[in-house]
């Protein structure tokens, strides 16, 4: 399996923002993590990434335990936060060579990453752009590309779409389908909005820190909506 967590728990002074999650993700899954505000979405995240550390539970990725091989674990992740980090005066080349760089990448190997990367966003032509000047659906695809240098097994993207119209967060959806379908990527892509949801994906609803449901989401739509709004809303106290 690509992500296993099990049992994880965090708590944020009095507030348990997780409790007790776990599920496992297979190599190629794409699973759509589905919350509310508040759920504990970026919690988890926090944690997948070890911005800090879990006090119960267990994390491992590609095989690798977070806590004992943070560096081999972490290696074979790509992270997609929701704050854009992108240096908007380079180029789009220049930004995945830099990064390229970070994660130790050089020279030949890095070009060919970077080459490789743009291609599979769709994005090749774009490579002597500044990042100023791409769309924010364009600067999205770059940070995916970014994320994917190091060719990671699993790819976490936290709410991506924000501050994206419609249609420019379904053509992003669409190309990271791609991507588990067509690269074997695990992807857990955490999203509040139902409609970023396709039939076949997994489907895990995160409400107060417990995850609500986890299997194939089966429904879309104005169907999903409801059915999340009445999930979420029998489980206040
Ligand atoms: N650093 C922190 N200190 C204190 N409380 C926190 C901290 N981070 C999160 N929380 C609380 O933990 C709970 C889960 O928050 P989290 O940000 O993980 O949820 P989320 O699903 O990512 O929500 P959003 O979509 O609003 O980002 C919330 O009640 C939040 O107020």
């Amino acid at each position: 399996m690509s992500l296993q967590i099990r049992d994880l728990t965090q708590n944020w002074g009095q507030k348990r923002a997780l409790d007790g999650v776990g599920f496992t993700l297979e190599a190629g899954e794409f699973c759509a993590l589905l919350g509310p505000n508040g759920a504990g979405k970026s919690t988890l995240f926090g944690l997948l990434t070890r911005l800090f550390t879990p006090k119960q539970g267990h994390i491992s990725i590609a095989g690798h335990d977070l806590s004992r091989a943070p560096d081999k674990a972490l290696a074979s992740l790509g992270v997609v936060f929701q704050q854009p980090t992108l240096d908007l005066d380079l180029t789009v080349w220049r930004n995945l060579l830099y990064f390229a760089g970070l994660h130790g990448i050089k020279g030949a190997a890095a070009r060919t990453a970077a080459r490789r990367a743009l291609e599979q966003l769709g994005m090749g032509e774009r490579a002597d752009e500044k990042a100023r000047d791409l769309n924010g659906g364009h600067r999205r695809r770059l940070e995916i590309a970014r994320a994917l240098l190091h060719r990671p097994r699993v790819l976490l993207l936290d709410e991506p779409t924000v501050g994206l119209d419609a249609a420019t967060r379904h053509a992003l959806v669409s190309h990271v389908h791609a991507l588990a379908r067509e690269r074997g990527i695990t992807v857990l892509w955490a999203t509040h909005l139902t409609d970023e949801v396709a039939a076949e994906d997994r489907l895990i609803v995160l409400h107060q820190g417990r995850i609500l449901r986890d299997g194939p989401a089966g429904m879309t739509g104005a169907q999903l909506s409801d059915a999340f709004l009445a999930l979420t809303r029998k489980a206040v106290p």
